[in-house]
């Protein structure tokens, strides 16, 4: 079945040219992208939509969130506002009421989490375990994440569960690399761990990474969060596909990720940055504008989970990455759809997501805008009229 789409104010392609292309039209055959052209030459379909001058744009990729969790941080978050830092030991807050709740329960929280991201216009969604820490809870994140998200990624090294289960960090990361990692192995593409002061070394973080790559998982490392450190190295040196957070970057720490993507024949590594993460912990800004400028590739992600950013909105990330971090519109909103699925390797081939490209997923962000220039224009507003995804409109609004 074939579906026409006509009445677009500005189709925002992020193809291979990065076109912003004025009376365009899209065809969709199933939950595929068929026809790009100019609308006066549209051809004959079995249907049509008419989005009334709307900006059209491929759907958000979010590339980094937490979603497989229970519980409330909002009294440390009141703490920080008042004047406290973030630290990793948090993390243990969430691990507790994540282990108490029943598998219905974090199944349905994690699917309405999906849903009220979605319906903000984000279709492509990679979620992290972590709040389980252990060999049983770390398996059922994983297998319930991977029944709701499109990617997941196994974090048992998030946090060395000693306030919780008295482990020493040594015994932690034997069972992270052997049993848990054989147990999540069949539910996850990908293995990433928090290589942060609070959280593992870098000798423990290559040691997890190493049993990760061995299991044939792809790598990520949420990395330079807290401080300068080894994250970005060492992500870089284990072609890792995602650093994520870089707050704290040295003229090395740049050098050594721009110099990643020199070989043309592979791809490098990929600065996820976490405005809203930023936001919300006081953190200085990721350095977003200087990593463009060095020619590394970012994403722009949620980092939804209930510590550091609890939000799914990709929106005010690109709002905040505009008006905070100095990327142009085009710059935010190529960073939050084609950079995300760059850091996911979903960039290219068949079924393909984070660009309007013909052979890539129908998954679409209709704006309630004429342009993309609205998303940082009016930021907070709720500019999203209609999703599609895989070719289908997906239900909304979902409010959670
Ligand atoms: N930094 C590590 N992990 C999460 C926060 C986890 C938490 O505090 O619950 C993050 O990406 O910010
Ligand atoms: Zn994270």
């Amino acid at each position: 079945m074939s579906h026409l789409i006509t009445g677009i104010g500005e189709l925002v392609t992020q193809d291979d040219d990065d076109r912003v292309l004025p009376d365009a039209a899209l065809v969709l055959d199933g939950p595929t992208i068929a026809w790009i052209g100019p609308a006066s030459s549209a051809p004959a379909c079995d249907s049509a939509t008419d989005v009334g001058g709307r900006a059209v744009l491929p759907g958000w990729v979010d590339s980094h969130s937490h979603l497989v969790f229970d519980g409330d941080r909002s009294a440390e978050f009141a703490a920080r506002m008042a004047g406290q830092a973030y630290a990793a030991g948090g993390i243990a807050v969430t691990v507790g009421a994540t282990r108490t709740a029943d598998d219905e329960r974090l199944r349905q929280l994690v699917r309405q989490r999906v849903a009220v991201a979605m319906s903000q216009g984000t279709t492509t969604l990679e979620t992290k375990t972590g709040y389980g820490l252990d060999v049983e809870h770390e398996l059922r994140s994983a297998r319930i994440a991977a029944g709701e998200v499109d990617e997941v990624t196994f974090l048992g090294a998030h946090l060395v569960p000693s306030a919780v289960d008295g482990i020493t960090a040594d015994d932690y990361v034997r069972l992270v690399c052997g049993p848990m990692l054989e147990a999540v192995r069949p539910h996850v593409q990908w293995a990433d761990v928090f290589c942060e002061r609070g959280a593992f070394t870098e000798e423990q973080s290559r040691e997890v990474l190493l049993a990760a790559r061995r299991a044939g998982l792809g790598l990520r490392v949420h990395g330079n969060q807290l401080g300068p450190g080894p994250g970005v190295r060492l992500a870089v040196e284990l072609g890792a596909a995602s650093v994520d957070h870089v707050n704290f970057l040295d003229d090395d720490d740049v050098d050594v990720l721009a110099a990643s993507w020199s070989d043309p024949s592979r791809d490098g590594t990929v600065a996820t940055v976490l405005p809203a993460c930023d936001l919300s912990t006081r953190a200085p800004l990721a350095p977003a504008r200087r990593l463009l400028d060095a020619g590394v590739p970012v994403a722009l992600a949620s980092n939804c989970n209930p510590g550091t950013s609890y939000t799914s909105s990709m929106a005010f990330c690109v709002a905040t990455a505009v008006l905070q971090m100095h990327l142009t519109v085009a710059e935010a909103v190529r960073a939050a759809t084609w950079g995300g699925a760059l850091a996911l390797g979903r960039h290219t081939g068949p079924g393909a997501v984070g660009s309007l490209t013909v052979g890539h997923r129908a998954d679409l962000h209709v704006l309630e805008a004429p342009s993309m220039t609205h998303l940082a224009y009016r930021p907070g507003m709720p500019l999203t009229h209609s999703v599609w995804r895989a070719g289908q409109p997906v239900p909304s609004p979902i409010r959670g």
